[in-house]
């Protein structure tokens, strides 16, 4: 079917009003939220790896999007660097992740219940804020640090709280966005 829309038959035509077809080839949800999720990433600032973050409620409302930053007004005072001699002239104790901005800036009291759509796998730091919050299922794009203590302590913790954790397979059969534009060209897809 064409993407202008398509004129209705006379068989079509019984169940809808008007002569018009609605258009049929949309997107599906799923393939929207992590979307939305990945063009969060492309704000944030992080020279290395740019994270998004969509937090959907069940009645698929978007409540919360964020990306990882340096706090407000932090952007240029903190380094960005990946490694120095301390920890301290890194990036890593300052940014903030992207769950947690979006947890932040959420436009609902209560985001029990909801599911959250990331373009990396949770930190424990942001897997806790998600059990505290009551988000019930998590939906990712890459596991890019599997080894990392951080991401095997988020995953003890989604195990024993029961929260559900799955990778993201796109539904429609062509991306909105390319997906993977976050992580760089060459980054393995199946994990
Ligand atoms: N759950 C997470 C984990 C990490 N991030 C951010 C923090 C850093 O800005 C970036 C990782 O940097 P890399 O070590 O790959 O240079 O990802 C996040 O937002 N959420
Ligand atoms: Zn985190």
């Amino acid at each position: 079917m064409s993407r202008e829309g398509a004129r209705a038959g006379p068989a079509a035509h019984s169940s809808h009003v008007g002569t018009t077809l609605p258009r049929s080839d949309v997107l599906e949800w799923p393939d929207y939220f992590m979307a939305v999720a990945v063009l969060a990433a492309k704000q944030s600032r992080d020279p290395h790896t740019q994270v998004g973050a969509c937090i959907v409620s069940s009645e698929n409302r978007i409540v919360g999007i964020g990306y990882n930053k340096m706090p407000n007004d932090c952007t240029k005072a903190f380094p960005w660097d990946k490694e120095a001699a301390s920890r301290l002239d890194t990036k890593y104790p300052y940014i903030s992740h992207a769950e947690l901005n979006a947890f932040v800036n959420k436009t609902v009291v209560d985001v029990r219940g909801c599911r959250i759509y990331v373009t990396l796998f949770p930190c424990n730091e942001c897997a806790k804020i998600i059990i505290q919050s009551g988000i019930h299922e998590v939906i990712y794009l890459l596991d890019k640090y599997p080894d990392k203590d951080e991401t095997r302590a988020a995953k003890r913790l989604f195990e024993n709280t029961g929260i559900h954790c799955r990778k993201f397979k796109p539904k429609n059969e062509k991306d909105p966005v390319d997906f993977y534009s976050v992580f760089g060209a060459n980054q393995e897809q199946s994990n």
